[in-house]
């Protein structure tokens, strides 16, 4: 999916003041690029993946994702397009402690699709994930590892043609962190678009693209916190 952001501009109105988060953010990403994405903590890196998913909308600018212009849809038209098209993985998890995780796993999908073709699918990724033995645990009690990867899983259940990746390694050991990154470049070689928030810079390695974020804007020049 290719993806194109113009000039795109957010505030957050607080009762004390206007925080200008996303400046003048542009991007232009080719179809099954992975661009990882750096820069200091608060420099607006969730906040650009929530605008990009549709999950806040933007009060200047385009974002265009392949032929759906989502700065200009209306909110059910975007909902639709996220569940059909976009894998998001929260930095905080957002699973649902109630219930476990092969159910965590098939809950978003569970309205649209029949559940036995949603459950086939589930286990099959979390048997790929290596998660198979904690398929009927809660969240409580899961390592925080595991519950990353469960959060992978999920974003990767309607097949997306973007995944959007925030902090996705954030609480896993070397290991398990280039672990999920090889799975991650195979999902890119079949063709999905990654975009990857990270204060890792090692995991730059894995991308076509790097870019920083700073001061509200999107840098593809820099490679340093400098
Ligand atoms: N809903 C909100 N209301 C007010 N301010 C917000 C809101 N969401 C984010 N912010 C502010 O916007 C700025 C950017 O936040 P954001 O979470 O996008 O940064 P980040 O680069 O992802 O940070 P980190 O690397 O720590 O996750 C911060 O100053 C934050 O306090």
């Amino acid at each position: 999916m290719n993806i194109q952001l113009n000039n795109v501009k957010k505030s957050y109105q607080t009762e004390q003041e206007t925080i200008h988060v996303l400046k003048n953010v542009n991007v232009e990403l080719e179809s099954g690029c992975w661009l990882t994405i750096t820069g200091p903590s608060g420099s607006g890196k969730t906040t650009l993946m929530r605008c990009l998913s549709g999950l806040e909308s933007v009060d200047q600018g385009s974002i265009l994702l392949g032929d759906f212009e989502m700065s200009k849809e209306k909110e059910e038209k975007t909902r639709a397009f996220r569940r059909e098209h976009i894998g998001y993985v929260f930095q905080d998890f957002q699973l649902f402690d109630q219930f476990n995780l092969l159910t965590n796993v098939m809950v978003p999908l569970l309205p649209y699709e029949k559940k036995s073709v949603i459950e086939q699918k589930a286990k099959q990724l979390i048997e790929q994930f290596g998660l198979s033995e904690r398929m009927y645990h809660k969240p409580s009690q899961l390592s925080g590892g595991e519950k990353q990867r469960t959060a992978i899983v999920r974003a990767l259940m309607n097949d997306p043609k973007l995944l959007i990746c925030d902090e996705p390694t954030g609480n896993l050991d070397v290991n398990s962190r280039d672990q999920t990154m090889k799975v991650l470049k195979d999902i890119q070689q079949q063709g999905v678009t990654i975009i990857l928030v990270t204060h890792d810079l090692e995991l730059t390695s894995y991308s076509d693209v790097h870019a920083m974020m700073r001061d509200g804007q999107v840098n593809f020049s820099s490679l340093s916190y400098a």
